[in-house]
């Protein structure tokens, strides 16, 4: 008997993969757009969930933007039987403007995804390829990021996993092509106004001609290899601002002297959210200019953090103080 087409061979192995821990019966879900990434999930989850022991199902999430968007939804939930599928959800969200229409969109879908996921107490998979890693690795590399933004989309995250982030793009088009399913291709995704997409049709080509081919996996790696040191970076962190905290308030400065900068700047952040900065606001920059009354202490006065916090150098600690409490 012939075997599988070598492309759905790899989409079905990295699910079974993603998958293992689970337990027996566990419902498992994809978020399908009908993009050729999650339309081949979907399709190879229908294959290996049964083999597995668990349940299997699709949501999709219309956004309501586009004309037709809705009949799509409905055509996708049609197809799921027949791809081995016994749940299938669309769900039309109201997408608002914060943050620009992409972001709006990108917030509607995953709390949508969020409450089916909590309804139905399911695992959710996300289709992000090994090629989104790499675009998203590069854009996070041109801001300037430290190792834990370098690390890129993590594999698993809260109730959402990323079985194909070893998987390239090409990889789930031709897995599509040999099951016989023909995607829906996002007019976004061509749109050159977006950086993302100028990085996939003009960076990433360009380097992976001049610097040799396998740039997308190159890239990858550095997220695996990044996430790796971030986790232990964060671990130490922990460790020192768990027994600093215990000594009363603040943290005392010998201590944060004799830290590596990377821990030093951890436990900063982790003080400064303590105290109320929002993680989301609080930048790089932020935690560099607190870190100076430190490093480059000349009696100065003191930082202004997001989220109203302040931070002072006084009596040999640093404090961080709410101006909201
Ligand atoms: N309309 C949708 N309904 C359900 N799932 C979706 C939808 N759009 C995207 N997804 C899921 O999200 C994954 C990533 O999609 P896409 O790259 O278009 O997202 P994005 O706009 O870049 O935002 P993000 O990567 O932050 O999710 C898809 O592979 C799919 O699993």
């Amino acid at each position: 008997m012939m075997g599988p087409h070598p492309a759905v061979a790899d989409v079905r192995r990295a699910i079974r993969e993603s998958l293992s821990d689970l337990d027996e019966g566990s419902l498992v879900l994809v978020a399908c757009s009908g993009g050729a990434d999650s339309l081949a999930l979907a399709a190879c989850l229908g294959f290996v969930a049964p083999r597995l022991g668990l349940r299997a199902g699709l949501v999709t999430v219309d956004h309501d933007l586009q004309p037709g968007s809705r009949s799509r939804a409905d055509d996708l939930v049609r197809l799921s039987p027949s791809l081995g599928l016994d749940v299938a959800e669309a769900v039309t969200v109201q997408v608002g403007t914060l943050g620009g229409p992409e972001a709006a969109a990108r917030i509607a879908r995953y709390a949508a995804l969020d409450e089916v996921s909590a309804r139905l107490g399911a695992v959710v998979l996300l289709g992000h390829t090994r090629d989104d890693q790499a675009e998203t690795v590069l854009l996070r590399l041109a801001r300037g990021s430290g190792a834990r933004s370098l690390s890129g989309m993590a594999e698993v995250s809260g109730v959402y996993r990323r079985p194909l982030l070893g998987v390239s793009r090409t990889r789930t088009e031709e897995a599509c092509a040999a099951l016989g399913l023909i995607p829906w291709h996002d007019p976004h995704n061509d749109d050159p106004r977006f950086t993302r997409v100028k990085v996939r049709q003009t960076l990433l080509p360009l380097l992976e001609s001049d610097l040799g081919p396998g740039i997308a996996d190159a890239l990858a790696r550095t997220a695996r290899l990044c996430r790796d040191d971030a986790d232990a970076l964060d671990d130490w962190a922990d460790r020192v601002y768990a027994e600093a905290r215990d000594l009363g308030t603040g943290l005392s400065t010998a201590l944060l002297a004799e830290l590596p900068a990377a821990v030093r700047r951890r436990v900063i952040h982790r003080a400064a959210v303590a105290a109320g900065s929002p993680p989301s606001a609080l930048a790089a920059v932020h935690i560099e200019e607190a870190e100076r009354l430190i490093t480059r202490w000349t009696g100065q006065k003191g930082v202004d953090l997001p989220g109203g916090v302040g931070v002072v150098r006084r009596y040999g600690r640093l404090m961080f103080t709410s101006s909201l409490s």
